[in-house]
């Protein structure tokens, strides 16, 4: 039980006492920005991070979550909040034995890379691939840091690689993104943008958290869906060959292992199903099982998920264990206003680095944590013909329903379709958009063709002049780039924050000053307006 709120003296110091195995769980309104100070000898953790000892660390607003003590323990915080209380109901025993036995086989698979252990027959030649999965706001990031922080801290220089396949609540880049990052020190919890500690790209190079090297795919979307099923399969597998590479040439990599988070679209059955196998169950899980090699898949709380999952005959074939973990009764639902805010942060945060410490923790007395720096964005304008901005998909063509009766065509999933800014509906909706950066090679540009604009158009008993019609379809217009730029790793992001329709000029902001790596970039539906 805590003692909360026992004032001592004129300065008001605020304790915290904890029972050994409970958690203070807390809940930051908007205008709350505390910071904790461990004062008692026995580690205090943060989301599987040890909170450095008498030493200030701050916490910024909005931001949910508990600290841990496995013994008692007493804590210092700044201010009084309005959402706290502890709990002695935990799933920190459960999660460190799932830790154990990873740990066990990272051991057991680094005596065999380094040719230090036994060759036996049942010897363990590569570390643990973990998926964690479960419905919305079940604690599935929370527990992906758990386990990689447990990971980060054993002492045994594991780089642990960390997926990120939910592009909608934080990974470490831009909302839209998936990606694939292996930090090697734990990852801190001060604010809510980066859960998952931040890229480089994003933060100053002098910081703690900056080394963080994290590669992104750009869906452009928020989750999984039905009509970008197509593109989400190609940068899974383009994630997976990305992640087979790594390991082949580092082998702690390969020893550390994978753990991957999920969107909570995996957890629907029919999601990603294909016409020619409408049978096929959790499309999702089995594309991302093959494309990391998963062994294991975790699922949070959800009894039937797990007892489908154990039952799916793509799973049992290739040997992926299924279990279930309790959810975490400290776990917040998320509604749709908070994932907005949260999104939102993540994006400024890319551009504008961490937020400041708080005001009010600038003068505290003691020892504070180095957090990350601001960065200094980079607004310029670039002209309409020297941006080219692509989308990619079935979703931005024209309506099946817009062609004349009778035909069908067959279009590549991942076709790209250059947008025309000089049309009105398509400046509206480049206004604040965010959009990828690719790198564009000499061998990815191709020559126009003339004809046909559409790469396979099979039409039955339509006269010739109805199809050309179609072929003069805005969206239809040719671009001179191979397919597959469409959904290479990303080098970066900027965001579309005005359009000068006369100048046919972007005003563009990008997280650094400097020429643009390359002047191709992707658009999806992630839009951004810096209402900070
Ligand atoms: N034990 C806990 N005590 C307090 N807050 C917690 C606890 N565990 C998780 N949370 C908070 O609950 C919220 C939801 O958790 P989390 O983001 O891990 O869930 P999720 O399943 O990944 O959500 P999503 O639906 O976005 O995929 C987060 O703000 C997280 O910090």
């Amino acid at each position: 039980m805590a003692e909360e709120g026992s004032s001592q003296g004129p300065k008001e110091q605020i304790i915290v006492d904890l029972e050994p195995g409970s958690e203070w769980r807390f809940e930051l309104e908007a205008d709350e920005n505390i910071a904790l100070r461990v004062l008692s000898p026995d580690p205090v953790f943060i989301n599987s991070e040890e909170l450095p000892p008498a030493t200030w660390y701050p916490i910024h607003r909005y931001t949910k979550g508990a600290l841990y003590a496995p013994t008692q323990a007493r804590v210092e915080v700044t201010s009084l909040l309005a959402s706290q209380y502890t709990s002695t109901s935990t799933i920190h025993p459960q999660l460190l034995n799932v830790h154990l036995a990873l740990e066990r086989t990272r051991i057991l698979a680094k005596r065999y890379l380094y040719g230090t252990g036994s060759n036996g027959a049942d010897r363990v030649e590569r570390g643990p691939r973990v998926m964690i999965m479960g419905p919305p706001s079940s604690g599935k990031t929370t527990v992906v840091k758990n386990l990689v922080n447990l990971a980060l801290s054993s002492g045994m220089g594991w780089t642990v690689g960390v997926g990120g396949l939910d592009p909608s609540s934080p990974s470490n880049l831009i909302p839209g993104t998936l990606s694939l990052s292996t930090p090697s020190h734990p990852i801190p919890t001060h604010q809510l943008a980066h859960p998952f500690g931040s890229p480089p790209t994003s933060t100053p190079s002098n910081t703690l958290s900056a080394d963080i090297p994290t590669v992104g795919w750009w869906l452009g979307g928020l989750e999984p869906t039905n009509r970008n099923a197509e593109v989400w399969k190609v940068l899974i597998e383009r994630m997976g060959e990305d992640w087979k590479k790594r390991c082949e040439r580092d082998k702690m990599a390969l020893a550390s292992g994978l753990i991957v988070d999920t969107s909570s679209a995996f957890t629907n059955p029919l999601l990603g199903t294909k016409k020619d196998d409408p049978k096929a169950r959790y499309t999702l899980v089995s594309q991302a099982v093959e494309a990391f090699d998963i062994d294991t898949i975790l699922v949070i709380g959800h009894e039937k998920l797990h007892i489908d999952l154990s039952r799916l005959p793509a799973l049992q074939q290739k040997g992926v264990g299924v279990i279930r973990i309790p959810k975490s009764g400290g776990v917040v639902d998320v509604d749709d206003t908070q994932r907005e805010l949260i999104q939102s942060f993540q994006i400024r945060s890319y551009f504008y680095g961490e937020p400041p410490l708080p005001r009010e923790l600038t003068g505290l007395l003691g020892k504070m944590v180095s957090t990350d720096g601001s960065l200094n964005p980079y607004s310029f304008q670039i002209g309409w013909e020297t941006l080219v901005v692509l989308r990619v998909g079935e979703e931005n063509s024209a309506p099946s329903s817009a062609l004349p009766l009778g035909s069908s065509r067959t279009l590549s999933p991942t076709r790209l379709t250059r947008v025309d800014p000089s049309g009105p509906a398509h400046v509206v909706r480049l206004l604040n958009t965010v959009l990828a950066i690719v790198d564009i090679k000499p061998e990815d540009r191709i020559k126009p063709e003339k004809s046909p604009k559409v790469e396979e158009l099979k039409t039955e008993g339509v006269e010739g002049d109805e199809v050309k019609e179609e072929e003069e379809e805005e969206d239809m217009e040719e671009v001179p780039f191979r397919e597959e730029i469409g959904t290479r790793e990303v080098l970066g992001f900027i965001v579309i924050t005005a359009i000068d329709t006369q100048k046919k000029k972007y005003t563009v902001l990008s997280p650094s000053p400097g020429k643009l790596p390359s002047t191709v970039a992707i658009a999806g539906s992630i839009e951004w307006v810096d209402s900070a």
